[in-house]
């Protein structure tokens, strides 16, 4: 069916994106709701199988929706087939056409839509400038740095004005030092775009630097959306404070404490009653050979070293114990320490260094 002789559905004045994504794969079920305005960068962050991938398959119509809707700009796309979508693609290893010079890759679409040669080759000559790469025009993919091919191939996307963007993991591909600039770049060329662009990354960092806001999926739901700086302060689940370098507990608060569902309580700052989570940074957590005997340290946890690995220019130290954490602390203090796995310590956090916030 194409989208000529696709029923009819109510239009609505709603502009950017509308959806509610619903897909069967086998026993996994892709079950979220995403909306965006025009000019919204969305970044879908998740772990391996969560079903980011599958989210932008559906919306570049190569996954039918199962149940659900998809509209953009107020039209109903359920129907509309992917070539003829206002929807432009990026995909994680560019699939730029190998025969084509980087130009005729650009004009492809604007030539798809409908525009003659000259023209298309005009349009796609102009995205390539913006891009910086007027002088790479003739050169063939084979020929072009990671870098280059990944710009043409955003160019190649945007050259035919989509409505949406898509974006499958776009610095997967390039080695850190090359992500680096691109990253800024694409961060630019994000910025100036006038569309809903949603992206899907495993990489946080990629995530808040890029996106306006993150939705992050797991198990086929969104488990937290927000702006990154609100789900790097008030992660909800145990991937996110991962992601984000944070300690995540949840229990329930009674004033200045929290009494976890598994374990001792937390002596918090904030004042709270209800189902609580606290979240407190690795670097936040003293580590002592013995028990220590200042009043300072309101929050005190008998522990033992589970795995040591480096992180950055620290040690991290995994404990398990009274309070499963994450502690960081410097080469020179773990020495001091002689913590090896096994070693027992004890934790302490002050209370100030915590943050709690209603679960
Ligand atoms: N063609 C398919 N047929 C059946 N099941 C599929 C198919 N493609 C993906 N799946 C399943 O759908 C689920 C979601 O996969 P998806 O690729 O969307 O996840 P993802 O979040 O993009 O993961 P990754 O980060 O590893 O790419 C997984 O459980 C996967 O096994």
């Amino acid at each position: 069916m194409t989208g000529a002789d696709a029923p009819r559905l109510p239009r609505t004045d709603r502009q950017g994106l509308d959806a509610r994504l619903v897909v069967d794969r086998g026993s996994f079920r892709l079950d979220m709701a995403l909306s965006a305005a025009p000019g919204d960068v969305i970044a879908l962050l998740g772990p391996n199988g969560a079903g980011k991938t599958t989210a932008l398959r559906v919306l570049a119509g190569l996954v039918p929706l199962t149940e659900g809707h998809l509209r953009l700009d107020g039209a109903p796309l359920e129907r509309v087939p992917p070539e003829s979508r206002p929807v432009g693609v990026v995909f994680q290893d560019y699939l730029l056409f190998p025969h084509l010079s980087a130009l005729d890759n650009v004009a492809f679409g604007p030539r798809c839509q409908g525009l003659g040669k000259a023209e298309a080759r005009a349009v796609a000559a102009a995205w390539l400038e913006r891009m910086g790469l007027a002088e790479h025009a003739g050169a063939k993919p084979r020929r072009l740095s990671g870098g280059q091919a990944q710009r043409v191939a955003l160019a190649r996307a945007l050259a035919t004005r989509p409505r949406l963007l898509l974006l499958d993991e776009p610095l997967a591909a390039l080695d850190a030092r090359t992500r680096l600039e691109v990253r800024a770049r694409l961060r630019h060329h994000l910025a100036e775009f006038e569309a809903v662009a949603v992206l899907v990354t495993h990489d946080p960092l990629d995530a808040m630097v890029l996106a306006d806001r993150l939705v992050v999926v797991e198990h086929g739901r969104v488990v937290q959306e927000g702006a990154p700086a609100d789900i790097a302060r008030r992660p909800r689940t145990d991937y996110i404070a991962q992601l984000v370098g944070l300690n995540l507990y949840r229990g329930e608060a009674g004033g200045h404490t929290v009494r976890l569902d598994a374990g001792p309580e937390i002596t918090t700052t904030e004042e709270l009653s209800g189902p609580a989570f606290v979240a407190f940074p690795p670097s936040a957590v003293t580590l002592h050979r013995d028990r220590p005997t200042g009043a300072g340290a309101r929050n005190l946890w008998r522990c033992e070293v589970a795995g040591l690995e480096t992180h950055g220019d620290r040690i991290r130290a995994g404990l398990t114990g009274e309070l499963p954490l994450a502690a960081d602390l410097t080469t020179m203090a773990a020495a001091e320490l002689e913590l090896r796995p096994g070693a027992p310590v004890w934790a302490t956090v002050e209370a100030t260094q915590t943050h709690a916030y209603p679960a």
